[in-house]
């Protein structure tokens, strides 16, 4: 069975401070009402690289304390500060997260032996198990099948978030490591995954989407390619909306409409406005009222 991860969000305050009622009503959404296999918790999506440690801590705590071991949890530690990125990585394995996972490190260049190291460093003193998040766009980081083959050599690595639209590397990374889990990122670009054989999918959308993600999912299982098609086409739709609008923002209007108080982005992400509110209500109205 493939496995469906919402990368969850974190509702912030006006003022920027950490809304811990309304990230557990996202939480409790993606459970109850989601149905997600998993959540993926201090991603991007999350907004991980605008928050202070302590408030990447205060998340970590509050998504285990809600989910409690109702669905799997993927916690993404990877820092710019190392010693933060290890430090956290114990943190969440005391917690108890069943995985971590940590973005390539970024911004200085880093060479391949460096960024090696840096993974190495991240699981050496944690009785855990990571997934490279694998990001180009964002982190200008795009890593290589070679390069994949030498990061696994640590058994302590198994998977990669493959957040890219590189689908012939996608193609020779699941061949190369069919027993490594591979889980696809681009939530719009979902279908494709599928065919090339990835083990799950983790993203932003699936907030909102997750219903229509996993029938695609199932329908592809069944062979029934027209109706996953389809399923992806009207995923598009809503997602090709949800980026004119803003996408971070815009999910969390959107989960406002569906009585879910998920607070704002914390700046210097976009705060709303009334065209942005207005836009999100249409959003619901278009795509997810009779869902
Ligand atoms: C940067 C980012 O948010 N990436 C997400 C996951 O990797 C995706 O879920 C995208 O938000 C989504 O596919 C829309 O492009
Ligand atoms: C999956 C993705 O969106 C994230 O890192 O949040």
């Amino acid at each position: 069975m493939k496995k469906l991860y919402s990368a969850l969000m974190t509702a912030f305050n006006d003022d920027g401070s950490i809304n811990e009622a309304g990230t557990r009503e996202m939480i409790r959404y993606n459970i109850d009402v989601n149905k997600v296999d998993g959540l993926y918790v201090g991603g991007s999506t999350g907004e991980n690289f605008n928050m202070s440690h302590e408030q990447k801590e205060q998340v970590f705590k509050i998504a285990i304390d809600e989910a409690k071991n109702d669905v799997d949890l993927i916690a993404q530690v990877g820092s710019l500060d190392l010693n933060e990125a290890k430090y956290l990585a114990k943190f969440v394995t005391d917690l108890g997260y069943p995985h971590i996972s940590a973005v390539t490190p970024f911004y200085y260049n880093y060479t391949f032996e460096q960024i090696k190291d840096y993974y190495n460093e991240i699981v050496k003193d944690v009785d855990n198990e990571l997934i490279i998040y694998s990001i180009p766009a964002l982190t200008g980081v795009s890593l290589s099948l070679d390069q994949f083959d030498e990061l696994f050599e640590n058994p302590k690595i198994i998977g990669i978030k493959y957040t890219n639209a590189d689908f012939f590397l996608l193609e020779r990374v699941r061949n190369r490591f069919p027993d490594k889990l591979i889980l696809s990122g681009f939530d719009e670009m979902l279908l494709p995954a599928l065919a090339l054989g990835v083990d799950g999918a983790i993203g932003s959308t699936y907030n909102l989407n997750a219903k229509r993600a996993k029938a695609e999912m199932n329908a592809f299982d069944a062979g029934d390619i027209d109706k996953a098609r389809q399923l992806q086409k009207d995923s598009n739709d809503l997602i090709s909306a949800l980026i004119a609008n803003d996408i971070y923002p815009s999910i969390k209007l959107v989960f406002k409409e569906l009585g879910v108080n998920a607070g704002v982005t914390k700046k210097p992400m976009a705060q709303p406005t009334p065209e942005m509110i207005a836009g999100a209500k249409k959003i619901y109205n278009d795509y997810l009222k009779e869902n």
